[in-house]
């Protein structure tokens, strides 16, 4: 099984270029993008046409200056727009502009867009005939502002432009620490230089970067650099699966109960523990806070169905708390024995309203490295007493923020969900797709999060393989063709069982499940 894929933050990936520009010419770096770039559009971008680069005014455009100048000496068709004045270029964008005009690659200087629109709308020239891709060297790791001006004009017809769009090293506009882009580069595919950076991954990264795909470009990691942040892929959890052996009973994969269904919501609960049974918890129990419980789960009549008062807490190995819960008076109980003093042996996970109730408890409860929270960006709002902008703008920094006050694993649910532990270990989930943004795929989550604890996997990899598993389902499902729109949450559970089995066959070379 692979390592898991470092993620590296702008700061990170600048320690990394200067420690290389001391023994090699920072051009020669530079050479090294442009061509791991160049075999790349061979590759990736439709023949038989023009290949448009947008080159700007960083050495971002440099790289896509020497990719063009290589791509033209191999006999492809390409045009450069530089939307900079030459003379203003940094260093290597500058020789890389000089190396092209010698070369005689076919370009256009454009005027540098304004920093503020002006009363006349900056209006790009006519693409060339038979234009096959964009390529996109205006902005890169770089970025220092909001994209403002002409550019987002700029930006907006490059966009508009019915052909894919290939950026190197990150879509421009897109922030390369937190996925966050006001006007950015659409791009069908991305190709980063020297290591993976987390905006591609999280927040509006994944619609902007498309397919990522990472080229060091040779460079070793310096001293004092290391990785704060990983992808999360089976490598960082596979260890942890719980093992079945064939002497095994139902007692050897932990008790497991989902507390909630108020009145009106007894669906949710039941959506979790369906998906703890495919994932393999032992025995999976419901608590309904409503009068009336259902007497039994007609899918499901593995499933044990009970009054929420009428759960042995003492016997349980996990404890889901929140799917349908309410805020009302049965609710609060069940996060009253979370205080410090009430001994407890189960692992909690907390999603929906017991986080809620969580963000308004007067003494926080005590939670610790086993226990999981699961909130959206709402209700990771309330528990960091902020508001979602403030949660969106950095999602690494939220995600850290709520495990540091709370204790606990906690899981920023969004496009590239995002997974923090209280010592600081971060990880961001490449898994799952816009099919999950609709009702009870929290329940499932928090369901097979519960169903992984109460079998023993530490809170750490029973998030983040939840996350990857729940993810790698919707992705299976829709696939299939079942969505993206349509997808109903109770369909993942299955699926997530199917690809949990092949990851086990992976691991252990042979049917485990
Ligand atoms: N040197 C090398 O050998 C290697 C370089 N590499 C490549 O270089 C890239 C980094 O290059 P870079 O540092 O020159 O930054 P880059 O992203 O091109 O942009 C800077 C320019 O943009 C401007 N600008 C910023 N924000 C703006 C905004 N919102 N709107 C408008 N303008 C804005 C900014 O202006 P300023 O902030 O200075 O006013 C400045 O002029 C990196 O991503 C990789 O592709 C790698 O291949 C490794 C080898
Ligand atoms: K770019």
């Amino acid at each position: 099984m692979d390592t898991p894929t470092p993620l590296y933050l702008t700061r990170q990936i600048r320690a990394i270029e200067a420690a290389a520009f001391q023994r090699e010419p920072s051009y020669a770096v530079m050479t090294r993008a442009g061509r791991a770039a160049a075999r790349w559009l061979d590759g990736v971008a439709p023949g038989g046409g023009t290949l448009l680069f947008v080159a700007g005014p960083g050495n971002n455009g440099g790289d896509a200056l020497v990719a063009a100048t290589m791509l033209h000496r191999a006999g492809r068709a390409v045009r450069v727009w530089l939307l900079a004045p030459p003379e203003r270029l940094p260093a290597d964008a500058s020789q890389a502009w000089h190396d092209a005009c010698v070369a005689k690659v076919p370009t256009d200087i454009l005027p540098p867009p304004a920093p503020a629109a002006g009363m006349a709308p900056y209006v790009l020239p006519a693409f060339p005939p038979r234009m096959s891709a964009i390529v996109d060297g205006l902005l890169g790791i770089g970025l220092s502002r909001a994209v403002e001006g002409d550019l987002v004009t700029v930006i907006e017809q490059l966009n508009h432009a019915p052909v894919p769009r290939f950026a190197l090293d990150i879509p421009s506009g897109l922030q390369a620490d937190t996925g966050v882009a006001q006007q950015a580069i659409r791009a069908t595919a991305t190709l980063t230089f020297i290591g993976a950076k987390p905006g591609l991954y999280t927040g509006q990264g994944r619609d902007f970067a498309g397919t990522v795909s990472t080229d060091d470009l040779g460079l070793p990691l310096p001293d004092g650099v290391t990785a704060e942040i990983m992808l999360n892929e089976p490598a960082c959890f596979a260890h942890a699966l719980p093992a079945r052996l064939h002497a095994s009973h139902k007692g050897s994969f932990g008790n497991l109960a989902i507390i909630g269904g108020d009145a009106g919501m007894c669906g949710a609960p039941l959506l979790g523990a369906r998906a703890a049974l495919r994932l393999g918890a032992g025995r999976v129990h419901v608590g309904f806070l409503n009068d009336a419980p259902p007497a039994f789960d007609v899918q499901h009549p593995e499933l044990m169905l009970r009054a929420a008062s009428q759960i042995d807490r003492a016997a349980m190995d996990a404890i889901v708390l929140g799917p349908g819960m309410g805020q009302g008076t049965r609710a609060q109980p069940w996060l009253d024995l979370l205080n410090a003093g009430t001994p407890r042996t189960a692992r909690h996970v907390l999603d929906a309203d017991a986080l809620n109730l969580l963000a308004q408890a007067r003494t926080p409860p005590h939670l610790n490295e086993q226990d999981v929270l699961t909130p959206h960006p709402l209700e990771a709002a309330r528990l960091l007493s902020g508001n979602i902008a403030m949660v969106q703008t950095d999602r690494l920094a939220a995600a850290r923020a709520l495990s540091k006050r709370y204790g606990a694993v906690s899981v920023l649910k969004g496009s590239g969900t995002v997974v923090a532990a209280p010592d600081g270990r971060l990880a961001i989930n490449p898994t799952g797709n816009a099919a999950l943004a609709t009702a009870g795929t929290g329940d499932v989550l928090a369901g097979m999060t519960g169903a992984l604890l109460a079998q023993g996997m530490p809170g750490w990899e029973a998030a983040l393989a939840a996350v990857w598993l729940h993810g790698a389902a919707a992705d299976r499902l829709v696939a299939q063709g079942a969505g993206m729109a349509g997808l109903a949450a109770g369909d993942l559970a299955c699926a997530a069982r199917a690809v949990y089995r092949e990851l086990v066959e992976l691991m252990q070379g042979s049917p485990g499940l």
